[in-house]
């Protein structure tokens, strides 16, 4: 059995709004319209244990509400999560105190530490809401300062510490009972570059041979690129690509940009440009941009260039993750 297995999970959201109209005011003390969203809509994915799998969407795609209900802070409309766990699966919504034993939580835009504490005591207290035993709890903590680097600041109240110092204690505390298991909300938002670097070492440590599964969203794609084998993309609560990272950029980018300046007065006239079977367009900045298929001789284009032209630069670029999720979220949202 995979470590968590989702099956047609669906979130729906009802919320009331006020009825707009000439008496519109005056119909809200009665009458309540219901607006239903449909967050999270019949996804299936599994994950197998020792997996490090980006969860990638738009904003609204439904990447939060997912996590909360693997979480199980959440419960479904229908569907079902399945996290395997000693004893048998586990219902997160429903087997809540088992399952947050399989589980450590990290969200970059808040904290689930104790604010008035001094880090170490929130520490502390997770050591005793698990029951971790004295040995294992001063072994862990011990690994988790030297790797996260937290003396310096273990005995500062959590409301003073920087965001990047808080987040080191949040990861901290999700590791103190080593959880096989661990969601990563946006653990990189707002942090300096040093500090995404001290954050992605540390996952990639805690997922070393297999040890903890991870599930992260993120916006930053290096975050990505660095951790994750495979990603899940969703947009409007539905799957739209599972699989590995280079997979999504060969599906949805086979292609290369081959960009051209060229050099002395002789321009081909008009805004395209057919050269050895291609056809360029002109960009903004007066090069040439040709898109090649993968399967296609790029070669052949090279030559022509070189033939007949004065090139002053030339530059065959590859699709990368970054470019291939932007052209995907423009595609969505019509642009
Ligand atoms: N409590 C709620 N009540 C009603 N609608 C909600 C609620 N929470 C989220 N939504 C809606 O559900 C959809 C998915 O939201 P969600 O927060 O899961 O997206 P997300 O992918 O995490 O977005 P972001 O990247 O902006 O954090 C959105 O349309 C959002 O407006």
């Amino acid at each position: 059995m995979p470590l968590i297995d989702v099956r047609q999970l669906t979130k729906e959201y009802v919320r009331t709004r006020p009825v707009e109209g000439r008496f519109g005011a005056v119909r809200t003390l009665f009458t309540r319209q219901q607006v239903r969203t449909t967050a999270v809509d019949h996804i299936d994915f599994s994950i197998e244990q020792g997996e490090v799998v980006g969860y990638l969407g738009p904003n609204g795609a439904g990447k939060s509400t997912t996590i909360k209900l693997l979480t199980g802070v959440l419960w479904p409309t229908s569907g079902t999560v399945e996290v395997a766990g000693p004893g048998g699966p586990i219902v997160p919504w429903r087997d809540r105190q088992r399952h947050a034993r399989q589980v450590g939580v990290v969200f970059g835009q808040r904290t689930q530490l104790w604010w008035d504490l001094p880090l170490v005591e929130s520490f502390r207290l997770v050591g005793a809401m698990y029951d971790v035993p004295p040995d294992r709890y001063r072994q862990n903590l011990a690994r988790l300062r030297d790797l996260l680097d937290l003396d310096p600041f273990l005995q500062t109240p959590v409301r003073q510490l920087s965001l990047g110092q808080r987040m080191r204690g949040d990861l901290a505390a999700a590791l103190l009972y080593d959880p096989p298991l661990l969601y990563l909300d946006e653990p990189t938002v707002g942090l300096d570059v040093l500090a995404k670097e001290a954050v992605r070492g540390f996952v990639e440590d805690a997922n070393r041979s297999g040890r903890t599964t991870i599930l992260l969203t993120t916006h930053d794609l290096a975050d990505v690129e660095r951790l994750c084998k495979r990603i899940l993309l969703i947009d409007h609560g539905r799957v739209l690509y599972d699989g590995p990272v280079d997979g999504l950029v060969a599906r949805y980018a086979p292609y290369q940009d081959v960009r051209i300046r060229l050099d002395g007065a002789a321009e081909p006239a008009g805004e395209r440009w057919t050269l050895g079977g291609f056809t360029g367009e002109r960009e903004a900045d007066g090069r040439w941009r040709f898109r090649v298929r993968r399967d296609q001789p790029v070669h052949h284009l090279l030559v022509a260039v070189s033939d007949g032209w004065q090139v002053r630069d030339l530059a065959v670029e590859e699709s990368n993750l970054e470019s291939v999720v932007r052209e995907l979220y423009r595609e969505r949202r019509g642009e």
